[in-house]
């Protein structure tokens, strides 16, 4: 044989093992595996679930007789039962307790410092800053220590009673305890008294006109809640929850409609009624002082159409400070206030807004929220609250 010849055959034999080698070789299961079919389980016939429709097919002509239906009756859902709510003599006293924390910062805060063998500038610099801190305002904190401050030289060394006195005669002088605090809510007759709740919503507005609500109920008044709050969708029915609760008719309007109209027609409903007193909620989510002049102005004209307003409440929240203080201003320029309800004076330090209010708007507080239940709205008391921060 050539040697060309036996080259080749040696090539094509190294190429044939090579090829062997390589499928021997070769890694496996790299490719996606093939779907594995699951293996066809079969139902012995007897057991296989007949289609639907045969059961009732085979229920509505053999076996199960119909279910029994008896015939509807109307629903009879019994009224709300009618509360008679407490009356609102005493309810400071009850709710005196509610004080703790002005009690802690304005009260104690001030006995102790007033206590203090020495009174030096130090001393007097932090009774002011106490009294600052509790929202006195800044003139009736001047006001105060100079008054305290000549009375303290007049008596020289202290007795811890001779403080006490010393402090609660100097807070009740700038509290007013001679002020006319009384809620002008006496019937005209046949015309019931008239009370606008006005304020800026989220101050306790609406719980306010629905305590009150209640407290005069419980004081033997019947009333008639108007929701001129057409603003707020639910502040109506809020108002609707507190006139049922205590068997209050409640007239509202739609949603967005004209707060005066509603006011007139709960004056036109308590007057039909014969009932003692309406009171009166409204809107306060007014951005412009304009805006808000035309709608309480008109509120009380049209009320002033069928009978008097005898109380413009003003509703402020004793927590919000200085803010909320400038928000009262407005509506003390836009309408005459006669009274503040203060809410939310339990849980605060700032006890002192009472005087810093006051003074501010030239109205007396007539009442006090210090707490959420529905009887915790209290006629203000000065020598009750007073009594308070001291401390027995
Ligand atoms: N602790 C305490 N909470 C109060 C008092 N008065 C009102 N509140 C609560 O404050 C919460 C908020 O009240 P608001 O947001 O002012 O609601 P509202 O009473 O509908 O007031 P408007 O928005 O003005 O209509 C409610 O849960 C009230 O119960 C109060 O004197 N003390």
């Amino acid at each position: 044989m050539e040697p060309i010849g036996i080259i080749a055959i040696a090539v094509a034999i190294l190429v044939l093992a090579a090829g062997s080698m390589f499928l021997l070789l070769r890694p496996r299961g790299k490719a996606a595996p093939p779907p594995v079919e699951p293996p066809e389980v079969r139902i012995p016939e007897e057991t296989q679930a007949p289609p639907r429709g045969a059961v009732e097919d085979q229920e509505a002509t053999t076996t199960i007789p119909p279910p029994r239906t008896t015939p509807a009756e109307p629903m009879v859902v019994p009224p709300p039962a009618v509360e008679i709510p407490p009356p609102s003599a005493g309810r400071m006293v009850r709710l005196r307790a509610r004080l703790a924390r002005s009690q802690n910062t304005l009260g104690k805060g001030l006995l102790d410092l007033l206590s203090r063998d020495r009174l030096d500038d130090d001393t007097w610099d932090e009774i002011e800053e106490t009294l600052i801190t509790a929202d006195v305002g800044i003139a009736p904190t001047q006001a105060m220590v100079q008054d305290l401050r000549t009375q303290v030289k007049v008596l020289g060394s202290r007795t811890p009673d001779e403080v006490r006195a010393l402090l609660r005669k100097e807070l009740l002088i700038q509290i007013g305890a001679d002020l006319d605090r009384t809620l002008h809510v006496q019937p005209h007759g046949e015309r019931p008294a008239v009370v606008l709740v006005v304020g800026v919503n989220g101050t306790g507005k609406t719980t306010t006109t629905g305590k009150l609500a209640r407290s005069l109920v419980g004081d033997g008044r019947s009333v008639v809640l108007g929701a001129a709050d057409t603003f707020r969708a639910a502040a109506a029915d809020q108002l609707q929850t507190w006139g049922d609760r205590v068997g209050a008719e409640v007239v509202r309007g739609p949603e967005g409609g004209d707060p005066a109209s509603v006011a007139f027609d709960a004056v036109a409903k308590g007057t039909a009624d014969k009932a003692d007193v309406v009171i009166v909620d409204t809107a306060g989510r007014l951005h412009t002082k304009t805006g808000l002049m035309d709608e309480l102005g008109k509120v009380k004209r049209v009320i002033e159409k069928k009978a008097t307003v005898d109380e413009v409440l003003l509703v402020l929240d004793a927590t919000t400070g200085q803010n909320g203080m400038r928000q009262a201003q407005v509506f003390a320029e836009v309408v005459d206030v006669t009274g503040i309800a203060l809410t939310k004076l339990d849980g605060t330090a700032k006890g002192g807004i009472i005087i810093s209010v006051q003074r501010e708007l030239g109205v007396p507080v007539k009442l006090v929220g210090l707490g959420e239940g529905p009887d915790d709205l209290a006629p203000f008391d000065p020598e009750v609250f007073v009594d308070a921060l001291l401390g027995d």
